[in-house]
């Protein structure tokens, strides 16, 4: 009688692992003795230890080998949120993350790990130390954020003991490091254009910024506590770098580490939203005609005007998470790491 070989638990595949958060993740699990099946729509890198597959997660067919064998799934893919685009983040973010769930139960997978966001409970006004009992935001600020709480909602709700099949949610929020493709490239981008010399509202609210590496820490832990009989199954924990900063100092650190000058002059919060507003719907209606994607969306000045920082008492609680990289060497790390975006280069 044929039996069925469980897959080895060393074995994990990386779904968006071509990816900023995503090719971290990948690196530190190699150095854990994991071997490595990375699911993405490109190819970015290759490593030894990695199996590559190419395909779109909406395809279970390209997908499914990608599955083969392997005991645990990360599920870090998503379209850029700067994309905005609607129709494609309800296709990946919801019926991908549909098919994802659906191909894992046929490949016998045992755990799926989502990288969701700390996002999916923000509506642009502040959140001082957010737990996660916090309900989901009932108007999100965009289609990004819409979608990843539907895609949160979907994982967690797959979680079942009974069938062997568990999941859990890592919240991480302003993930930066070498690398990233979006921070600190828009902020040099804005830098370098001239338009980096305002400071919006009095410049006091504190916001989470988290290291790369730690991100990647809570979504190891996670994955290793997660077990039929732990706590953690069908849950979200936040993960951040526990060191809220003032958001206009962050933007001022790695600004003046790459060499260029701090913002200094202060604008009212309402005035820059209401233009924001107004520059939103104006690019909407005039679509059809011409496209235009404005620096100062509604979205990043709520991002950028409002206290949005986090408590991750529970992922200490019940993952044993410590951030591994403080914000300071973080952010030394991060701007070394961009010689080419330093001013004059
Ligand atoms: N960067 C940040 O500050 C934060 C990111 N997150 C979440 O972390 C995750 C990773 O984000 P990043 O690494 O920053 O983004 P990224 O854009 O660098 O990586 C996403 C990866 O997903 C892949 N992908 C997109 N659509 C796909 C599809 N249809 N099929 C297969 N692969 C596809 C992309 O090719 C890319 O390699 C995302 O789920 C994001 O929502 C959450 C909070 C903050
Ligand atoms: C904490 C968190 C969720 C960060 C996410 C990253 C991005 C949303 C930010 C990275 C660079 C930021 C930025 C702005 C808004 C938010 C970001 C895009 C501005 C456009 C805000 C208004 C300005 O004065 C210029 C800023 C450039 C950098």
């Amino acid at each position: 009688m044929a039996t069925r070989v469980r897959p080895s638990s060393k074995r994990c595949a990386v779904i968006g692992g071509s990816g900023f958060l995503g090719r971290h993740l990948v690196e530190k699990l190699l150095e854990r003795g994991y071997s490595v099946s990375v699911f993405d729509i490109r190819q970015s890198y290759e490593l030894p230890g990695v199996t590559f597959h190419q395909g779109d997660l909406c395809d279970e067919q390209d997908l499914l080998p990608a599955l083969k064998d392997v005991s645990l799934v990360f599920h870090c893919a998503s379209p850029a949120p700067a994309s905005d685009d609607r129709g494609l983040f309800e296709r990946v973010n919801i019926q991908g993350t549909r098919i994802v769930i659906q191909s894992c139960l046929k490949a016998g997978v045992q755990k799926l790990v989502l990288t969701s966001s700390a996002s999916v409970v923000f509506e642009g006004t502040d959140i001082k130390n957010g737990r996660e009992d916090l309900p989901y935001a009932r108007k999100p600020i965009d289609y990004y954020t819409e979608t990843k709480i539907q895609q949160e909602k979907l994982v967690l709700e797959a979680c079942d003991q009974e069938k062997g099949f568990l999941t859990v949610a890592i919240r991480p929020h302003g993930i930066f490091g070498p690398r990233d493709p979006q921070l600190v490239p828009i902020l040099v981008d804005t830098a370098r254009r001239g338009k980096m010399k305002f400071i919006i509202g009095d410049g006091t609210n504190l916001v989470d910024f988290t290291f790369v590496e730690n991100v990647v820490h809570g979504h190891i832990l996670a994955a290793e506590r997660l077990r039929s009989d732990s706590p953690i199954c069908g849950k979200p924990y936040h993960i951040t770098n526990d060191e809220p900063i003032k958001f206009w100092d962050f933007m001022s650190e790695v600004l003046v580490g790459l060499g260029y000058a701090a913002p200094r002059y202060h604008l009212p919060y309402s005035l820059v939203y209401g233009l924001a507003l107004l520059l939103w719907l104006l690019a909407l209606i005039l679509r059809p005609l011409v496209s235009f994607k404005p620096t100062f969306t509604p979205m990043r000045v709520a991002l950028a005007g409002t206290h949005h920082y986090y408590s991750c008492d529970r992922a200490k609680q019940e993952l044993g998470y410590k951030p591994l990289v403080s914000l300071k060497e973080g952010i030394a790390r991060t701007v070394e790491s961009y010689p080419h975006l330093r001013q004059g280069a």
